[in-house]
Order: C-alpha cells, then sequence, then structure tokens
C-alpha cells in the first residue's frame, strides 16, 4: 500500500493538538496524525499526518497558513508494511513488575514478570512513551507498598494498557474508556488477546460520561493519561467519581504544568502520594 506523508513545523511553545485535530479534518482523512518536539533544541514542533491517497495540497496550505506553521511537506513513502515494519521495531518495555510487548516478542516477559501483549496499532500506549511508563511504574510502587484496587477506570485507555495491567494483578472490576472509537475497539481486542475480554469493558466517552462509567462509580482506582488542559477541567468530575481514600494516576503533564495540576486537584481534596518525572513528562499520584 502506498503511504504519503504531510509534515510541517510549528514555532514556539507546544501547539496543542489543534492542527493535528484539524488534519484529520481533511479529505482525504489522515491514517493518523502527530505533533512531536524537534529534539534539536530549535524550539519547534512537527506536526504531520500519513495518508493512503496523496493530500490535498491547497486544504494543506490553508491549514498551515491558519496555524501559523510552515507549509506542509508532502511525500510519498516506499510501499513498505509500515505497521508491520513498526511492529517488529518495538522493542520490549519493562516497567516495574510488567514487560509490555509486542506479538513478535512473546516470551519477552520472562516467568517473574507480568506480561502486557500489545501489538503498535492506530491508538496510543505501547509502553514506549513516557507517560505510560510512568503511569505503570506508580501502578508498580503502589502495589509494592501493599496497596489493592477493586475498582479501576481508565480513562483515555488508548490501547487498555493501563486497565490491562490493572486487571492482571488485581481481581477487580476494570473499565477502560476513550474518547475516540479506534481507541476503543482496539482496547477491546487487546484484552481478548490478554484473556481479559470478560474482566475489562471497553467503552467510548469523553472523560467519565458514559452510563457504564457513571454507575460503576465510586472507583478507588483511576488512571487518566491525558493532557495537562484535560486533566484540569476533569477534576470534578473525578471527584464525583471516586470516594475518600481512592487513589488517582494522572499522566500527560509536562513538568512544567505540573504543580498547576496538583493545584486544581488539591483544590478538590486530592493529595500527592508520588510525582514520578521522567523526560520532560511527569506522572502525579493523588489520594482523596
Ligand atoms: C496519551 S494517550 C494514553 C493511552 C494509554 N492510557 C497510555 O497510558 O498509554 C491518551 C488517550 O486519551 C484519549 N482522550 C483524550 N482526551 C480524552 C477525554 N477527555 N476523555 C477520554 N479519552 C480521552 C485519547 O483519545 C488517547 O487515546
Amino acid at each position: 500500500m502506498t503511504t504519503w506523508t504531510a509534515l510541517t513545523t510549528l514555532p514556539g511553545e507546544a501547539p496543542g493538538l489543534a492542527l493535528a485535530e484539524a488534519l484529520e479534518g481533511l479529505d482525504p482523512a489522515p491514517t493518523g496524525v502527530g505533533v512531536f518536539e524537534v529534539e534539536d533544541g530549535s524550539g519547534l514542533w512537527e506536526v504531520g499526518g500519513y495518508f493512503t491517497e496523496k493530500p490535498n495540497g491547497v486544504a494543506l496550505a490553508l491549514l498551515a497558513a491558519a496555524h501559523g506553521a510552515q507549509d506542509f511537506a508532502v511525500s510519498k513513502l516506499d510501499d513498505r508494511d509500515w505497521v508491520a515494519q513498526v511492529r517488529r521495531e518495538l522493542a520490549p518495555v519493562e516497567a516495574g513488575r510488567f514487560v509490555v510487548h509486542g506479538s513478535h516478542d512473546r516470551g519477552a516477559a520472562g516467568p517473574h514478570r507480568i506480561a502486557l501483549e500489545i501489538d503498535a496499532a492506530m491508538a496510543f500506549g505501547t509502553g514506549h512513551h513516557q507517560t505510560t511508563l510512568g503511569c505503570l511504574l506508580s501502578l508498580d510502587a503502589l502495589i509494592r507498598e501493599g496497596w489493592r484496587a477493586t475498582n479501576v477506570a481508565d480513562v483515555g485507555a488508548g490501547t487498555g494498557v493501563l486497565a490491562m495491567a490493572a486487571a492482571k494483578v488485581f481481581p477487580a472490576r476494570v473499565i477502560a474508556s476513550d474518547i475516540d472509537t479506534v481507541a476503543t475497539e482496539t482496547a477491546r481486542a487487546n484484552m481478548r488477546w490478554n484473556g481479559l475480554g470478560d474482566r475489562v469493558a471497553c467503552v467510548t466517552a469523553p472523560g467519565f460520561r458514559h452510563g457504564r462509567l457513571r454507575a460503576g462509580a465510586p472507583y478507588d482506582l483511576v488512571f487518566a493519561n491525558i493532557l495537562a488542559g484535560p486533566l484540569r477541567r476533569l477534576a470534578p468530575q473525578m471527584t464525583a467519581h471516586t470516594a475518600p481514600g481512592s487513589v488517582i494516576i494522572l499522566s500527560g503533564i509536562l513538568n512544567r504544568q505540573a504543580t498547576g495540576v496538583e493545584r486544581t486537584y488539591a483544590g478538590w481534596g486530592f493529595r500527592r502520594m508520588q510525582r514520578r518525572v521522567i523526560g520532560e513528562w511527569t506522572t502525579l499520584t493523588l489520594r482523596r
């Protein structure tokens, strides 16, 4: 299958997801979009998408102009099975007692670790991002302290990696939700693949706005690895769906945003248990 890429750069602050979201509205629609910090100290952000047809140059030029970006560079990639290639290249990730690996690395966890098998797909959460790693290590630390959960929600589940980890270590009720239907489908498939199809419910919803999520509350453990802004807006819902003593693990927070997120949640009665920094990302474990 032929793949096209369209890449542009933006100067300055992290651009949020506005341009990436706008890309999703294009016709033909991209099969995937992303925002990455250019790692050469230039302060630039690279934004782009993958397409199966050549993207419309006029639409891209208008988009770039509207967002203060440079023109998109459109290129055709060789015919290759990109998903298969990415899968092969993804090495297993160790996170405390957990090992996240693809189906090409079955057995990577060995007999003493907990295997979470996840193949690269159109959802976030192969364990390679510092935010996912931060959440898994924070869960591992809670378990080491003797903490146990009975009712778990994973808001913004992506591949479902965090819900899967919780379901593998606790005999708990677990529900995973994502705003994106593709992520929900991916999480559902991953649960089945890992033998958790009847243990973890997967639903599509923004925040807790789904009947099953509301009915399952209060949760004693909630994961939310989404960005700082949505996390802060989620604080009232987080409070409504937890109880005193509940623990929440929040990530997707740039280090400079962590104090603000912590302050917002302090205002809703959450106190810090752990603050974990990996690279430029912070993961907060808070207790109500
Ligand atoms: C950074 S990924 C995290 C995936 C996975 N939980 C992990 O830790 O690797 C964030 C996910 O949250 C979803 N998301 C973003 N905002 C959301 C919201 N308000 N409610 C539910 N899901 C949301 C996105 O679609 C995306 O799949």
